[in-house]
């Protein structure tokens, strides 16, 4: 069976299109980015997803691999995977637009029995638009044609172990679209498919996604309150979050992060919002994740007034990532900008244009906005710092004999023994 992948060079499409043809089929990776495809042709992954590159290697070596930014490949693939991303406009919404133009080039070379599957993450009701779309054609879904929406729910990083061992939702709107779905991922799926309808199953994408980004509103919602007791209180946010919590069987709580973003968790709310134009739970979420950086200021300005060097560490959206997109880092840094700190060393170990450990020497602050390994030895950071009055934040609690002992995530480096581990500390407390 011949499978393509439109938007195979993608952190999506590419683990799709490997773990596809490691089961077996022969597959097409379709991107119009000939750069990404080269690095693939050569073996590699264009970006860092751990257990990829063997997979990828036996895949080309099998000749079951194969790249084109061609789309008319399509017309020679017994499947059709949609993988490409699906942004919202500089207004917040979605852009349609960008999918249904592949739509159109798909269909112009569409051929009776073709299975067309959705994976990219999609604005409800876009499934059943393209069956209309299809219909408009001459086709009727299910009869001479196949639909379905099957989205993709694996975290960067994990792709290689969730593709295949993560459920799979199946929204397809006839039977035979459904079982020919789900015999694609039988082929390598360690788990059960469900099915839903198309819209259901967009929706149940969502609502996945927007579950996962409200948890972590929620917690830097209890951080911001926890803050405003500390005036007058002795209260430290992640010892009331992790004794409160423990053997506890509901209060299930993320830590407060500093970095809540990545390509699609914070768009993804909008793909919701303006279909309950006043419920607003999705957009204050939005609101306290992305006021993060400006509360984090205010806070180290309060106990460090005048800093002349500022160091962020971690500019990629999540811990360990090379992908930038969408990094609250860069909103940490235009606030500072704005506020007129004008001297800031960004360190980031996983990408290329940025600075490292080496400049961050005599710094004023320090701001751990992605808590990389790279950085998790906090006597390490200190060394290079070297400056006793260095004032340190920390509020994933990564440096985690600060998260019960520092002041909600900021301490002054040289107050803070790291080596003495929390629950010793505790006890001596
Ligand atoms: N990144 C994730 O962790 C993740 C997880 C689940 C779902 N998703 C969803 O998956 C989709 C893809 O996300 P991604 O992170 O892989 O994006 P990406 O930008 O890494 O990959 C998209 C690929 O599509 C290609 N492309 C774009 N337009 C094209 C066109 N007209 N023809 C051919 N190729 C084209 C791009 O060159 C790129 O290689 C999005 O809808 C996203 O919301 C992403
Ligand atoms: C429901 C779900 O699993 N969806 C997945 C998720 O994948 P992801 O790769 O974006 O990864 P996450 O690990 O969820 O991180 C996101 C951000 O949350 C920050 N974070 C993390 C842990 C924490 O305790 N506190 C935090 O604040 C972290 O720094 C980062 O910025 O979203 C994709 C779209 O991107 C999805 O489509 C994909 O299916």
């Amino acid at each position: 069976m011949n499978i393509g992948v439109i938007g195979g060079g993608g952190h999506v499409g590419l683990p799709m299109g490997i773990v596809l043809a490691d089961a077996g089929f022969s597959v097409t990776l379709i991107d119009k980015d000939e750069q990404r495809l080269a690095i693939i042709e050569d073996g590699k992954l264009p970006f860092n997803e751990p257990g990829g590159k063997p997979q990828l290697e036996n895949a080309l070596a099998n000749g079951r691999l194969d790249t084109t930014t061609n789309i008319d490949a399509t017309a020679d693939c017994d499947v059709i995977f949609f993988v490409i991303g699906t942004p919202i406009d500089e207004h917040h919404n979605p852009q349609m637009d960008v999918l249904l133009d592949v739509v159109d080039d798909v269909v112009d070379n569409l051929t009776n029995d073709q299975l067309l599957i959705f994976r990219s993450t999609i604005y409800p009701g876009t499934t059943n638009l393209v069956c209309e779309i299809l219909a408009d054609k001459g086709y009727t879904v299910g009869e001479d044609i196949y639909v379905s929406f099957a989205p993709e729910r694996i975290a960067q990083h994990k792709a290689f172990e969730e593709i295949v061992g993560l459920p799979q939702l199946i929204g397809a709107p006839d039977n035979k679209s459904y079982q020919r779905t789900k015999e694609v991922f039988d082929a390598f799926l360690e788990a059960d498919c469900h099915r839903l309808n198309p819209t259901e199953a967009e929706l149940g994408k969502l609502f996945t996604n927007m579950w996962r980004y409200l948890t972590f509103a929620a917690a830097n919602e209890f951080y911001l309150i926890t803050e405003s007791f500390a005036t007058h209180h002795d209260v430290n946010v992640n010892k009331i979050l992790d004794k409160t919590a423990e053997d506890y069987p509901r209060f299930d709580v993320p830590s407060p992060g500093a970095n809540v973003g990545g390509p699609c968790l914070t768009k993804d709310g909008w793909f919701l919002v303006d279909n309950i134009p006043f419920n607003e739970l999705v957009s204050t979420a939005y609101q306290i994740n992305e006021g993060m950086p400006a509360q984090i200021i205010d806070r180290m300005a309060d106990k460090s007034p005048n800093p002349n060097k500022i160091t962020i560490l971690g500019m990629t959206f999540k811990a360990n990532s090379d992908d930038t997109r969408n990094s609250v880092s860069f909103k940490m840094e235009k606030q500072l900008q704005m506020k007129g700190y004008r001297n800031v060393v960004k360190v980031e170990p996983n990408v290329d244009e940025f600075s490292n450990v080496e400049d961050i020497e005599d710094s004023d602050w320090v701001l751990l906005m992605t808590p990389h390994d790279e950085f998790a030895e906090f006597d390490a950071i200190r060394s290079r710092v070297d400056n006793e009055d260095c004032l340190y934040c920390d509020i994933w609690g990564l440096w985690s004999g600060a998260r019960h002992h520092s002041d909600n995530g900021y301490f002054f480096g040289y107050e803070f023994d790291s080596k003495t581990p929390a629950v010793e500390k505790e006890v001596t407390q």
